[in-house]
């Protein structure tokens, strides 16, 4: 056994615990990461880059297919291989060479193996080879472990070998037939890339697709997904899935009906990493998601920071945005908390100040890859007026935009904005639409930034783009 001793200690090399141990490394301190798979997280190697990478090869067909001229040059289908190798580069063919020097250039020192609280400021790490390494923090550890898929309780299901978003992001092949059980992110955007790869999908989704998003944008999708052929099972939830001697898969639908498949891909949310963490030592559950207060420390079961608040967590694990450049926000913060108190400096946490996660509650950007894409920012009119808005919501079609026709012939889409009517401020942005994606930021900014509509007015969209829906959106609000 080994002990080294060093500012702070980051368990979880994902995307977020990269950020939060730079951050720290830039305030002037030292610090240690643990991670026991590959440095770069879920996001690098089974999540975000993998998955767009699978994605974007039919976005660029559709795009010329919108387009006569273009349209006419395009004479064959998706070579699926060659998307595949793509793919697979993305991912870094799932080595961490990259970001394992990214590591050493940063001046960030990597201890390879399981991450475990052990006692106050202190983790145990275990190797593959079962060597521990004793790491003690003189100021800070941070959880930010991540998560993993979640498996519903369905019978059968657990036994039937099924894929989980890991599977789906490094299959090096394409299933014949694969059934997708949830209607959520990963869901939609996976039954969309297997679609246009050629498998027949089918999509059981028992609260309906993507919930959480704008009515008029989740029906633009289950259009498009049905015109691509992918069945769709709305409201039900599978009985049972079976795997047959054969390699089949059988799912039962609560009529009765048996759908067969040759992969089945479980998309139904995420659980948190926090089961061998060692969360028992800080007298919190084994497996919870981790609550905690605006500097982002760890709350005990009394809702105050854990010990004299030496444990932070950040990223998926906190459950506050489960999105990479939002755990990538927050891990600035941290960082800069944990700096900023090490040096016995006062920190901001003021909304929107220095050291506050403020966008967390207010301004979360998310684009869902689906063909059309959706891209959404703030509040829904829904999640507004739970959160007791007085609210008036203005929607354009984004069709009618002279930018977005010239984009693609029989361009369809819509968008929304959701103002305030107490503050006269943007407080959400919806857009669904071929390629929207590269719209959201000026979104973000009027949400972040909460932009006066007075002043949004000065903010000129360039003609002919389909920012122009800007333009489009505040006229249809009217000017006093
Ligand atoms: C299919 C899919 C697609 C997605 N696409 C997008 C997208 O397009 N855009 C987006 O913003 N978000 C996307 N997300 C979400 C994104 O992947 C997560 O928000 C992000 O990875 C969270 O980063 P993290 O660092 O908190 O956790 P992770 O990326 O999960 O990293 C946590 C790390 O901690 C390690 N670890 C866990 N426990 C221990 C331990 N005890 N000891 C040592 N190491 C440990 C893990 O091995 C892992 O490397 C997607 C998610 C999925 C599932
Ligand atoms: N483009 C992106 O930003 C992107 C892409 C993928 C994932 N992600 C993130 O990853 C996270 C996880 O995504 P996800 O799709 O796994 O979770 P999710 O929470 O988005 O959706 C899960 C879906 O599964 C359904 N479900 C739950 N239990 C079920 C059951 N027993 N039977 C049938 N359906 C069931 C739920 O109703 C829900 O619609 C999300 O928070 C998302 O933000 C982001």
């Amino acid at each position: 056994m080994t002990e080294q001793t060093f500012d702070a200690v980051v368990i979880g090399a994902g995307p977020v615990g990269e950020n939060v141990a730079d951050r720290i490394v830039q305030g002037g301190f030292t610090v240690a990461i643990v991670e026991r798979e590959l440095v770069g997280g879920e996001c690098s190697y089974w999540a975000c880059m993998p998955t767009k990478a699978l994605l974007r090869d039919a976005a660029a067909l559709r795009a010329a297919r919108g387009l006569p001229g273009a349209r006419a040059a395009v004479t064959g289908e998706l070579d699926t291989a060659a998307v595949l190798a793509r793919r697979d580069a993305f991912a870094a063919h799932w080595h961490d060479d990259g970001q394992v020097g990214w590591l050493d250039s940063a001046g960030i020192t990597l201890v390879r193996g399981t991450g475990r609280l052990s006692a106050a400021r202190t983790v145990e790490v275990t190797d593959a080879a079962g060597a521990t390494t004793v790491l003690h923090a003189r100021h800070a550890v941070v959880v930010a472990t991540g998560t993993s898929a979640r498996l519903p309780e369905i019978p059968g299901l657990a036994d039937a070998a099924p894929w989980t978003s890991r599977e789906a992001a490094s299959a090096q092949a394409v299933p014949g037939r694969l059934a997708v059980i949830g209607g959520g992110v990963v869901g939609t955007e996976m039954a969309t890339a297997y679609a246009a790869l050629g498998s027949q999908v089918t999509l059981i989704a028992r609260d309906g697709l993507l919930p959480a998003v704008e009515p008029f944008a989740r029906d633009h999708v289950a259009e498009s997904l049905k015109e691509h052929g992918v069945a769709l099972h709305l409201s039900v939830g599978p009985q049972r899935v079976d795997r047959n001697g054969d390699g089949t898969v059988r799912i039962t639908l609560p009529d009765g009906a048996v759908l067969e498949t040759d992969e089945v891909l479980v998309a139904t949310g995420r659980t948190p990493n926090t089961a061998t963490v060692g969360l028992d030592h800080v007298d919190l559950t084994p497996g919870d998601w981790l609550r905690v207060d605006d500097s982002l420390r760890v709350l005990g079961a009394d809702g105050e920071p854990v010990g004299d608040g030496w444990l932070y967590a950040a990223g998926d694990v906190n459950r506050r945005a489960l999105l990479t450049h939002q755990g990538k926000y927050q891990a600035r913060a941290v960082g800069d908390t944990i700096v900023a108190r090490a040096q016995g400096r006062d920190v901001d946490l003021a909304p929107w100040g220095r050291h506050a996660a403020t966008a967390d509650e207010r301004a979360v950007p998310q684009v869902i890859f689906t063909d059309p894409e959706i891209a959404s920012v703030g509040h829904t009119a829904a999640s507004a007026k739970a959160a007791g808005l007085r609210i008036r919501v203005v929607e354009y079609d984004l069709g009618a935009v002279a930018g977005a026709s010239l984009h693609a012939d029989g361009y369809t889409g819509r968008a929304a904005m959701v103002v305030d009517e107490d503050r006269k401020v943007v407080v959400g942005f919806t857009a669904v639409g071929p390629d929207v994606a590269e719209l959201l930021h000026a979104a973000t900014i009027a949400v972040a930034g909460e932009v006066p509509l007075d002043r949004l007015w000065h903010a000129v969209p360039a003609y002919p783009t389909v920012s122009e829906v800007w333009l489009r959106l505040l006229e249809t609000y009217g000017r006093d």
